[in-house]
């Protein structure tokens, strides 16, 4: 599965607290982990993850995550948003959000949320995707 980490400032302590609990299942071989800029950074520096990183948020980042949505490329989306704190970009984070909604990416964005996922994606409950991919014809890069 590809799997897209974002967190916004703020949030960004929780993120890599969650990332650190379930790090034995995202690291599992058959998942792909892609993160905007500072988030891959600072999760690679606390869990030591490979992680594939985009440009920062604020400098295109999201639009670079949503460009693979929109190519059906991303499985999964864990973006931990800051709903009280108002963002440079607040376009391209809407914009990714309706990403996931066109495409019916599961999205969560906010750890209430991503716990529910992260036990899906260890319980097999992801798998339709391969399908969707497979029936789109779509090559993961
Ligand atoms: O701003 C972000 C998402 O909208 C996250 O960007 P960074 O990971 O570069 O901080």
């Amino acid at each position: 599965m590809n799997i897209a980490l974002i967190a916004h400032d703020n949030k960004k302590p929780a993120l890599i607290e969650f990332v650190t609990a379930y790090k034995d299942i995202l690291g599992q071989e058959q998942n792909q982990l892609f993160a905007t800029g500072t988030t891959g950074l600072i999760l690679t520096e606390a869990t030591g993850l490979k992680i594939h990183r985009f440009q920062s948020g604020p400098l295109g980042g999201d639009q670079e995550i949503g460009a693979l949505i929109a190519k059906n490329q991303m499985d999964i989306v864990i973006f931990f948003r800051d709903p009280l704190t108002a963002q440079p970009h607040e376009p391209d984070v809407t914009a990714l959000v309706r990403l996931c909604d066109v495409y019916s990416i599961p999205l969560a964005t906010n750890m209430g949320t991503a716990e529910i996922l992260i036990h899906g994606l260890e319980r097999g409950d992801l798998s339709w995707r391969k399908v969707v991919k497979e029936t789109a014809g779509v090559k993961d890069e």
